[in-house]
């Protein structure tokens, strides 16, 4: 498929919109019982489309042409794109935020140009140029970030404060698409060699055909890439199961200003330090990751997935917490708290089973329709007898905590639907309405006082203008010593829908670091969790990064203003 710049795409629907998720032909108006349900919590709609893209402010292309010159001499001239809609389509990522800038017509923070290697050397020329001239490089993968990862400045699109404003001549977004083959499949291993720009479904269709499988699912799986997901610590829906992203990769090819570098020569070594956690989660600050190898396990032959109902989100935190600590996980595993199986759930929940769900009573712009409960996902992939084994063993913990069984269609209605949030999103922008995520993750002691602190900070950060907010949350990922809580805020733009997210956002912020949270269990820290940085990690964590950064990177043109904190702090 070809998009109008023409880029290719191998992502199931086709490139996304520019302004949004997904292609063009995936979008459906927002569904009346959505709008009705929020209509009753105080939140109405307002029409709000996007802008036309010939609408969209671009600032003029900066790039000295003796540059664009030994760019095109790298890649190919066709491979240096200029164009309105290339420069666009790389404007930041695919935070709530982002849209809405981009929907306004605000492209400030586009790139002045998108550079398309096709393979690491080209990347390591590519970087050498960039370095010599100060141009600031973007690495960019599926450009799905939700924490201004894409953006090297700040949100308001000034230099960071640690970024001089004459140090650089202009920004290249380096866009990892052409890296898109798996070079090697190692079965006796179980590892294989996947290119950095590889999508979620290319990788995993390239892996089939050796009856192999990554298992790395995360809801952006349809545009992000296997550079990305290492980039970033990404996290999928299936990590109890496979493991998070970078418990899955076993070594990295990184191509960085000073050359290149290869973390991980063997699945486990007692060599020092393991380097490959540094390029792990480096953002694109250090280097350019440009391939990933990693475990790999045989294509699974059954999938199971079940729904169930616990009292409470209480009970349900005991009832995972039990489970990781007996090693007895499911391949996915995700319990709603009450709102979200309220407000998302209903339907499903009430498809296949037995549960009374309570007619609704009057709904208020603090209440939802209350389903008794919460809903719990579990889900198994594997061999037959394995699946069978574990589905039996974890059911009757879950039972003997009380819950109750609704059945494989909520189970199988929850796979069908696992990619659709991103869409909705797009049709809540458009009436006016904002949806945005944050997440964090905490040790066991702490996550249910951390799931109150951040309810109350968010739902008071945007109601103090008179604005209802409804918060949902749901535990996506388990671990033997904690959890990860996944926020879903709602709530009307209001005029000025950016200021009343970064309220509820730096409220959310505080809360989680005063609640024993993590500042990020997955989305990584962009530009967005700078300001918890130093918190997270102390002053000397930040001095070893920095000392990191200034051996790759010495003059500093790799996503400067992401990942550190600001200098003068
Ligand atoms: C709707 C939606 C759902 C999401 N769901 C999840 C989820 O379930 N789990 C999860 O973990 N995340 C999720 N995310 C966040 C996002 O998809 C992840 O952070 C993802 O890992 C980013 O991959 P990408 O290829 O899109 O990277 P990009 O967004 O292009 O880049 C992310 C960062 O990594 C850098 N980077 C990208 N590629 C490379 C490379 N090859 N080398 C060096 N640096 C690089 C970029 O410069 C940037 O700083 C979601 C995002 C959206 C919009």
């Amino acid at each position: 498929m070809t998009s109008e710049s023409g880029e290719h795409s191998d992502a199931p629907g086709g490139d996304p919109v520019w302004w949004g998720w997904g292609a063009a032909e995936a979008h459906h108006p927002l569904p009346a019982a959505v709008r009705d349900l929020l209509a009753a919590l105080g939140i109405a709609a307002r029409p709000s489309p996007p802008v036309d893209l010939a609408d969209v402010i671009l600032a003029p292309a900066r790039l000295p042409v003796e540059v664009l010159i030994e760019l095109r001499a790298v890649v190919g001239a066709d491979h240096v794109l200029e164009d309105r809609e290339a420069r666009v389509r790389h404007c930041r990522g695919r935070s709530t935020v982002d849209l809405l800038r981009l929907r306004a017509g605000d492209a400030s923070d586009a790139p002045d140009v998108v550079v398309v290697p096709a393979d690491h050397a080209q990347v390591l020329a590519v970087l050498r140029i960039c370095s010599h001239h100060r141009v600031i490089v973007v690495p960019f993968g599926g450009g799905t970030s939700v924490v201004g990862g894409l953006v090297p400045s700040t949100p308001t699109g000034t230099s960071p404060a640690d970024v001089p404003a004459d140090a650089h001549i202009g920004v290249v977004a380096l866009d990892l698409r052409r890296l898109d083959s798996v070079r090697e499949v190692d079965p006796v291993s179980g590892t294989a060699v996947l290119g950095a720009g590889l999508r979620g479904p290319a990788a995993e269709a390239l892996l089939a055909e050796h009856g192999l499988t990554l298992g790395h699912v995360p809801q952006s799986w349809e545009y992000a890439t296997i550079g990305g997901f290492a980039a970033t610590r990404s996290s999928g829906q299936a990590s109890a199961g496979y493991g998070r992203f970078d418990q899955l990769v076993t070594g990295l090819r990184v191509a960085t200003p000073v050359g290149t570098w290869e973390p991980g020569r063997v699945p486990a070594s007692a060599a020092g330090p393991d380097l490959r956690q540094l390029a792990l989660g480096s953002e694109g600050a250090f280097g350019v990751i440009t391939e990933v190898r990693v475990r790999v396990r045989p294509l699974p032959r059954r999938r199971r997935f079940e729904g169930w109902r616990v009292a409470n989100l209480a009970a349900g935190l005991d009832l995972l917490r039990e489970l990781a600590q007996r090693d007895l996980l499911p391949t996915v595993c995700r319990l709603s708290d009450e709102v979200e199986t309220a407000a998302g759930l209903a339907n499903a929940v009430t498809a296949g089973t037995d549960v009374t769900v309570p007619a609704t009573s009057a709904v208020t712009p603090t209440s939802l329709p209350v389903i008794a409960g919460c809903y719990l996902l579990t889900g198994y992939e594997g061999g037959d007898a394995d699946v069978t084994e574990r589905a039996t063993a974890v059911g009757t913990v879950i039972t003997a905590a009380g819950g109750l069984p609704l059945g494989e269609g909520v189970g199988q209605d929850w796979l069908a639907g696992r990619f659709h949030a991103p869409y909705l999103r797009d049709a809540l922008l458009d009436e006016g309405i904002l949806a945005e995520t944050l997440e964090t993750a905490a040790y066991w002691r702490d996550v249910a006082r951390l799931y109150a602190a951040v309810g109350r900070a968010v739902t008071d950060a945007i109601e103090s203008d008179g604005s209802p907010a409804v918060v949902l949350c749901h535990v996506s990922h388990v671990y033997p010593a904690g959890a990860s809580l996944y926020f879903t805020i709602v709530c009307a733009q209001g005029p000025d829908p950016i200021s009343r997210w970064s309220r509820a956002k730096q409220a959310a912020g505080d809360a989680i670091m005063a609640n024993g949270g993590t500042i990020t269990h997955h989305h990584a820290v962009g530009t967005e969790h700078r300001p918890w940085v130093r918190a997270e990690i102390g002053d000397v964590g930040v001095t070893v990064l920095r000392a990191v950064k200034a051996a790759l990177d010495p003059a500093g043109i790799l996503n400067p203003g992401i990942l550190l904190p600001p200098q003068a702090e």
